[in-house]
C-alpha cells in the first residue's frame, strides 16, 4: 500500500512543507543542498519531530512514538554499536521489540547472510571495513521487516572507489526490499542510481520530481541544473529566437513560444579565437573568468550574454593558450539547444 507523508515542521524561521508518497518497493530520494531540510524531513518521518503525519494504507503512524514506527534507518556514519558483533547489532532491533534470543539471532543471521556477511556474525563492527559495516547496517536496518527505510546519506563516509561497489550492492538489495524506501543525500550520483523518483527540496519544499531521466534531461532550478552539469536560462521564445531573461539571445531549431527553460551541456559549446565565419551557430563574445580541469576535458566558466560553461580537450586549451581574462568567440549550434515550457 501506498505510504503517504505530510510533513509541516516549524524550526526558527525554517518550514519544512513536504507531501511525499511512496509506493511499496519504490526507492524515493530526496535530494537538496545543505540546509534544504533533508535532515528534519528524515526526523519527522522517524517520529523524532513532530509534525510528520504518515498513513499507509489504513493505518496512521502520527500516535506511534519513534521507537514503535516500523521503520529501518541506515545512517551516514553506520552507528553500529561497538561493543557488540555484527550479529548482536542485527538482532538489536528483534530483541528490543521483545523476540525471543535465539529467534532474534536466526533472522539476523540469515540478515548477514543475505549481505553476504554471515562469516563476520561474530566481529566487532572495528575489525569491519567501511563497505562491510555499511552492509550490516543495511542488514540491522532490514532486520524487523520494517515498512518504511529511510537511508540517511548512506555512503557518505566511503572513500570514492569503495562508495561506487558498495552503490550498486546497495541498489540490488533495495530492489529486493519490498517496503518503501527514501533515500536522503546530496549527491546526485546516488539519487540517480538507486532511485525509481527524485524529489528536489529546496528550502523546504519541492522544487522538482521526477525519474532520474526527466530531471537530468529538464532541471527547472539552477541548483537542479548545476546537479546535473548543464548549462541552464530561463527566458521567451518566439519562433526560433529565445530572448534569454539574464540576457543574451539564442536560435533554437525547434520553434516554440511563451516562457521556456533553456538547456546545453558545456561539450556542446566551442571556443574560438575570432569570429567563426559563415556556419548557422549561435556566437558571442565573452570573457574567460574561470578554468577548472577535469577528468578528460577542462571546464571553463565564461562570463559573456550569456555566460556559459563550455568544456574543451586539453589540446584545445593549449592551442588557444586560455587564460582568465581572455576574450574568446563563443559557438553553439542550434540543435544542440534543447527548450521545454516553465
Ligand atoms: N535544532 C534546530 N533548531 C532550529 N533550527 C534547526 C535545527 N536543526 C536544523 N535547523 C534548521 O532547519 C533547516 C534545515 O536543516 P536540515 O538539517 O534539515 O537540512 P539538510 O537538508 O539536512 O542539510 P544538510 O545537507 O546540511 O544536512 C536549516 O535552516 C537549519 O538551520
Amino acid at each position: 500500500m501506498t505510504l503517504h507523508a505530510e510533513l509541516r515542521v516549524q524550526r526558527d524561521d525554517f518550514t519544512l512543507e513536504l507531501d511525499l508518497a511512496i509506493e511499496p518497493g519504490e526507492v524515493v530520494a530526496l535530494l537538496g543542498p545543505n540546509g534544504a531540510g533533508k535532515t528534519t524531513a528524515l526526523r519527522a518521518l522517524a517520529g523524532l519531530l513532530t509534525g510528520g503525519r504518515v498513513r499507509v494504507g489504513e493505518s496512521t503512524w502520527d500516535d506511534l512514538p519513534a521507537e514503535k514506527r516500523p521503520i529501518g534507518v541506515v545512517f551516514q556514519d553506520y552507528l553500529l554499536f561497538a561493543h557488540m558483533s555484527a550479529l548482536d547489532n542485527v538482532a538489536f532491533g528483534l530483541r528490543a521489540r521483545g523476540t525471543r534470543k535465539a529467534e532474534a539471532n536466526v533472522i539476523a543471521l540469515e540478515g548477514l547472510r543475505q549481505v553476504g556477511l554471515a562469516e563476520f556474525a561474530r566481529a566487532k563492527p572495528r575489525t569491519l571495513s567501511g563497505g562491510q559495516a555499511q552492509r550490516v547496517a543495511l542488514a540491522r536496518a532490514l532486520a524487523t521487516s520494517p515498512e518504511l527505510l529511510l537511508l540517511d546519506e548512506p555512503l557518505a563516509a566511503l572513500d570514492a572507489t569503495t562508495r561506487l561497489r558498495v552503490r550498486s550492492e546497495l541498489g540490488r538489495h533495495l530492489q529486493n526490499y519490498p517496503g518503501h524506501t527514501l533515500l536522503v543525500t546530496h549527491d546526485p550520483l546516488d539519487a540517480m542510481v538507486l532511485a525509481d523518483r527524485i524529489v528536489i527540496l529546496e528550502d523546504g519544499r519541492v522544487v522538482q520530481q521526477g525519474t532520474p531521466r526527466e530531471v537530468v534531461r529538464q532541471p527547472r532550478t539552477d541548483y537542479v541544473a548545476h546537479l546535473v552539469g548543464l548549462n541552464f536560462y530561463r527566458g521567451v521564445a518566439s519562433g526560433t529566437e529565445v530572448r534569454l531573461d539574464g540576457g543574451g539571445t539564442l536560435t533554437i531549431a525547434e520553434p516554440s513560444e511563451g516562457p521556456v527553460h533553456v538547456v546545453f551541456p558545456p561539450s556542446a559549446v566551442s571556443l574560438f579565437p575570432a569570429k567563426p565565419a559563415g556556419s548557422p551557430r549561435n556566437t558571442w563574445q565573452a570573457v574567460v573568468s574561470g578554468i577548472e580541469q577535469h577528468a578528460h576535458t577542462t571546464r571553463v566558466d565564461l562570463a559573456g550574454s550569456p555566460a556559459v560553461l563550455a568544456d574543451i580537450t586539453t589540446a584545445t586549451v593549449a592551442e588557444l593558450r586560455l587564460q582568465p581574462g581572455d576574450t574568446l568567440w563563443v559557438s553553439l549550434k542550434a540543435t544542440e539547444i534543447h527548450t521545454y515550457a516553465r
